[in-house]
């Protein structure tokens, strides 16, 4: 049997990197996922292999030598979510480095030992063939890394004794409440391995789907009621969030005032996000100027962003290329690079946005629309293999 699971990634609408100070920050899934398939292999057949098919990597290990590395974690634990030790990432990475992972590559290493934890903590040492394989830019800003994280703890936790799942259904089904919590925690666990200090807001809004609002660990589910629809510009430069949150604490510890008074104004503009969008429009006019109230929240959410030092020559250029055609944007995500919001409100003509996407691909980005608010993490189970 194959087990296959999929998560979607994010964007933030407001309040990153705030969030992970303990400010508000609200965010929705998009409908472009990650997918994770597992096979397990017959106990004589001593490997586990694994496929990252987005970055072309491929690696496998003998059940005999996991064991033989991790072996002071003892047996695995997959209804206790549990934080890997800076000791257990150095095995890790002795593992990883056994397959030498190319140099080029080495920023995507992270990712291999956040595997490694989620599968020996929640499966042990069993032998299996994992594919992965995504929609999204990976490191982008779209939140690829809970994605993985997610749709990965789903797939292991549906093999696990943790989780009780009606394995004869067909199609996509959905976790309940307990068991998507577990799901989530754990994803968290590998959030913390690829991120270093994660808020938690990806990992939720990956698993819950919809759309979230997200404080200092918790989050409250917010019942949209605006058709919100989004261009997303990816700049194509590279970033990495681990990097971008270290700064951005970085410079807090430098100016905490400056910057308490930068995440409180931030705080602000998530409130009135989620006051709005979950406010009913009467009629059209109300509907514009809402929409207006967005636009202009974005703009000063970006002008905080880009005073905390996670804007980028690139993204001031989409910034600037939206503002001729009237409308506003702001980066989503870590920043640095990566992948930036701009609002199509509804009076906007195709035309319009399609000069606007033809002028942002001449600086060689690339703009695409996504389903806002959809479904979060989904199983679903292949006999035939
Ligand atoms: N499909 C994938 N295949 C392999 N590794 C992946 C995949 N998706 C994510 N990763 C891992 O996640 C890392 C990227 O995470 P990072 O948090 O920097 O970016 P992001 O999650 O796309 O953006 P943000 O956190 O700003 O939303 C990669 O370096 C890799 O380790
Ligand atoms: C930058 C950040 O706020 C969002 C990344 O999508 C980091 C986090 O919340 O973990
Ligand atoms: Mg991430």
């Amino acid at each position: 049997m194959e087990v296959t699971a999929r998560a979607p990634g994010k964007i933030i609408l407001a309040g990153e990197h705030a969030v992970v100070h303990g400010y508000t920050a609200v965010a929705s899934s998009i409908d472009l996922y990650t997918v994770f398939s597992i096979r397990l292999r017959s106990e004589d057949d001593d490997t586990v292999k694994l496929m990252l098919n987005d970055i072309g990597l491929d690696f496998s290990w003998s059940v005999r030598r996991i064991k033989e590395v991790l072996s002071h974690l003892g047996s695995p634990f997959s209804s206790t979510p549990t934080s890997c030790s800076l000791e257990t990432i150095k095995s890790l990475a002795t593992l990883v480095d056994e397959q030498s992972f190319p140099e080029t590559k080495i920023g995507l290493a992270s990712g291999v030992y956040a595997f490694l934890w989620l599968y020996t903590s929640i499966l042990g040492f069993k032998p299996a063939t994992v594919t992965v394989s995504s929609e999204l830019p990976v490191g982008a800003g779209l939140g690829s890394s809970a994605a993985y994280c997610v749709s990965l703890s789903a797939a292991l936790l549906a093999l696990s004794d943790s989780v009780k799942l009606d394995v004869s259904q067909k199609g996509w089904s959905t976790f309940n409440e307990t068991e998507a919590e577990l799901v989530n925690k754990w994803a968290f666990e590998g959030e913390k391995i690829i991120h270093g200090r994660p808020s938690g807001v990806d990992n939720s809004v990956s698993t819950f789907g919809n759309v979230i609002k997200f404080k200092s660990g918790v989050m409250t589910r917010v019942n949209s009621n605006m058709p919100l629809r989004m261009l997303i510009t990816n700049t194509k430069v590279g970033r990495d969030t681990k990097a971008l949150v270290a700064n951005v604490s970085a410079r807090k510890s430098r100016h905490p005032d400056a910057m308490c008074s930068v995440l409180n104004a931030i705080e602000a503009i998530s409130d009135e996000w989620s006051t709005i969008i979950q406010s009913h429009a009467v009629d059209d006019l109300y509907l514009s100027a809402n929409e207006e109230k967005l636009g202009e929240l974005m703009e000063m959410n970006q002008g905080l962003l880009l005073s905390m030092g996670v804007s980028h020559a690139s993204i001031e250029n989409v910034l600037q290329t939206s503002m001729k055609y009237k409308l506003a944007s702001k980066l989503t995500g870590a920043g640095g690079g990566g992948c930036v919001l701009t609002l199509l409100p509804t009076h906007i003509s195709g035309e319009v946005i399609d000069k606007l996407v033809e002028e942002l691909g001449s600086f060689g980005f690339q703009s695409f629309t996504a389903g806002i608010g959809g479904k979060g993490v989904q199983i679903s189970f292949d006999h035939s293999s």
